[in-house]
């Protein structure tokens, strides 16, 4: 299931508009503020779906029946374009417990690349709700590879993924491989390059969060 974020116009929709515009998205504050701000959302829309408890809460003046989140997630995300996204996240589920895992391209003379995991800090996944950020869903690979290394931590009892950008190739490519992930995203493309970057997308997430990076 996806869901898009941007479907009905809200503020989130300016959001995007800037992360994507040239003349803004090289204000990295405000680039890495909007990943934020978009991650905050995605929270408050996953809660939604989520189970909650009533409990009875005491005022000053008396006894309230109020509604808490009956389990805590699992924030992880995909070092490093992933970090502001998460810390919205975090922001909002803020007792959650929290999974950091390294993927990045690793680039090839011939202009291939292949994904390169070599760290995860993680907590037990058994039955947990598992919520993966990654601004960019391009060609999914690194989403897929990021699941089946999670998978080894235990079998969460469902699966987010929060994107900014998702680009329908790298969409089908997770549902085809984890058909009962649920994926948000701001917005939609159509297209990919055949260097794997999403159009019009935004660039390179990553290099406009904390600058660029030696090819790897
Ligand atoms: O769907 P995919 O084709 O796998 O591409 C998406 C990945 O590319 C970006 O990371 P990148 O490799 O640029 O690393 P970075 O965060 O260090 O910039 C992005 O944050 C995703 O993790
Ligand atoms: O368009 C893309 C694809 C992968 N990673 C990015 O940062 N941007
Ligand atoms: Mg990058």
């Amino acid at each position: 299931m996806v869901v898009n974020l941007s479907k009905h116009y809200s503020l989130l929709s300016d959001w995007i508009s800037e992360i994507r515009n040239v003349d803004v998205q090289n204000d990295r504050m405000r680039f890495r503020r909007n990943l934020e701000r978009i991650g905050e959302v995605a929270a408050y829309e996953i809660s939604r779906t989520l189970p909650f408890e009533q409990v009875e809460t005491q005022t000053p003046l008396g006894t309230s029946n109020s509604k808490l989140l009956q389990y805590q997630p699992v924030l992880a995300t995909i070092l490093r374009a992933g970090m502001p996204l998460h810390a919205g996240l975090l922001n909002y589920f803020d007792k959650a417990d929290n999974a950091f895992i390294s993927a990045y391209r690793k680039h090839h003379p011939d202009g291939s690349f292949e994904i390169s995991m070599e760290y995860i800090s993680c907590p037990d996944l058994e039955d947990r709700i598992l919520i993966i950020a990654d601004p960019m869903l391009a060609t999914g690979a690194s989403l897929v590879k990021t699941i089946q290394f999670l998978r080894e931590e235990g079998k969460p009892r469902e699966i987010h993924i929060v994107c900014a950008i998702a680009c329908t190739v790298g969409i089908e490519y997770v549902h085809r491989s984890e058909p009962n992930v649920k994926i948000w995203c701001g917005a939609i493309d159509e297209e990919l390059t055949a260097k794997g970057y999403i159009v019009p997308g935004l660039g390179d997430a990553g290099d406009l969060a904390f600058g660029s990076k030696q090819q790897a």
